[in-house]
């Protein structure tokens, strides 16, 4: 464990940046809520517990604090151990799960534990207290980490959907966002290096976990050896790429709404008009397609087909169909698109 020297500052003008920021979007973190912090024992997570600590006053929360043992090397349960003293004598309700061998052993695997675990955990305490459900997960995430992210996927091939990562709040389930947890992510203003400095000028441990260095992690290798080497040549590089994803977010969130929208006006009775749709330019009526095939819950489509059938359906092509996986079926006729469905 390193521990930070410099006196302790109840109110810091870091403190002054996340409240105001909280201030100014009231749904994040809303007042009194009960919220369960995820905590590595990390820089990220130590930063954001120890600022939700100051806070907690002027907010009302009650926090309580997870941290999950991956089980990756041997100091790991010390780790958990020493966090918990921590956070006891900091007041703080601190719950802990270890991971069985072979249960996270990559960071999609170990996020997905970690994830489900949460879950179970705000489950427990809303059960324990219905009057005050825990809705609220919390990470520590930062701008380098939403960096990386973006670099990663624009890497493996991403969508605009993939390009536009780590937004401050979704469902922490993406597969039943009923749930009705939300993950947020109250640091993505803050960088790596603001929440070193926010450890050490509030005197907040931090636990190294050797796993950050494993070079096996694709997003080690991004921020060791990628970020470096694209700071040196553009210095700040990490903060513009941030800011591009959150604009990302921004420009999907509204290509979602717009799409929408025109989807209505696109409809009749039995599906879409399609010499609307044919007037538009073949990206366009691609991505409606897209969009139309979600909404009606059949399954999503590679990019080829999707443009085949956007293509079929232009301006002088014949009518036509295609089946499409787990029992769909899209046509075309002269003047409508449909969606077909069969048991
Ligand atoms: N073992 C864990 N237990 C609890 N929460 C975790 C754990 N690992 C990651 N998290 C949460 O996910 C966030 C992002 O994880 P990531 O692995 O990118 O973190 P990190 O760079 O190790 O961050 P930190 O400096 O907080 O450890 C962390 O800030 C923390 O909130």
């Amino acid at each position: 464990m390193a521990s930070s020297s410099s006196a302790q500052l109840p109110w810091s003008a870091w403190h002054a940046r996340l409240h105001h920021k909280l201030l100014a979007n009231p749904d994040l973190l809303p007042a009194e809520a009960s919220l369960l912090i995820a905590v590595s024992g990390g820089q990220d997570s130590m930063a954001l517990l120890g600022l939700l600590i100051d806070l907690q006053r002027k907010h009302g929360w009650s926090l309580e604090v997870w941290h999950g043992d991956h089980n990756w090397h041997q100091q790991s349960a010390t780790i958990a151990t020493e966090l918990k003293d921590w956070c006891e004598a900091h007041n703080l309700s601190f719950w802990s799960d270890q991971a069985k061998p072979g249960q996270t052993n990559n960071e999609a695997t170990a996020r997905h534990w970690r994830y489900e675990q949460l879950t179970l955990h705000t489950e427990r305490l809303s059960s324990n207290n219905p009057n005050h459900p825990c809705r609220y997960v919390l990470t520590g995430h930062t701008s380098s980490d939403r960096a990386e992210t973006l670099l990663l996927n624009l890497a493996r091939g991403a969508d605009l959907a993939g390009l536009s990562s780590m937004r401050q709040c979704r469902p922490i389930s993406k597969d039943n966002p009923r749930k009705n947890v939300q993950l947020i992510r109250p640091l993505l203003g803050f960088s790596r290096e603001d929440t070193a400095q926010i450890c050490s000028e509030l005197s907040l441990p931090i636990w190294l976990d050797p796993a950050n260095s494993n070079p096996d992690f694709s997003r080690n290798r991004v921020r060791q050896e990628v970020l470096p080497v694209l700071e040196s040549l553009h210095p700040g590089c990490s903060l513009r790429i941030a800011a591009l994803a959150e604009r990302l977010n921004h420009h999907h969130a509204d290509q979602q709404a717009i799409a929408m929208l025109a989807l209505n006006n696109l409809s009749k009775q039995n599906g879409l008009c399609r010499q609307d749709l044919a007037q538009l330019p073949i990206t366009a009526r691609t991505t409606l397609l897209a969009y139309w095939l979600k909404r009606s819950g059949a399954p999503s489509l590679p990019a080829v087909q999707l443009e085949q059938i956007s293509q079929s359906i232009g301006p002088g092509k014949p009518p036509g169909s295609l089946h499409l996986a787990q029992g769909w079926k899209v046509q075309w006729q002269r003047n409508s698109v449909q969606l077909e469905h069969h048991d």
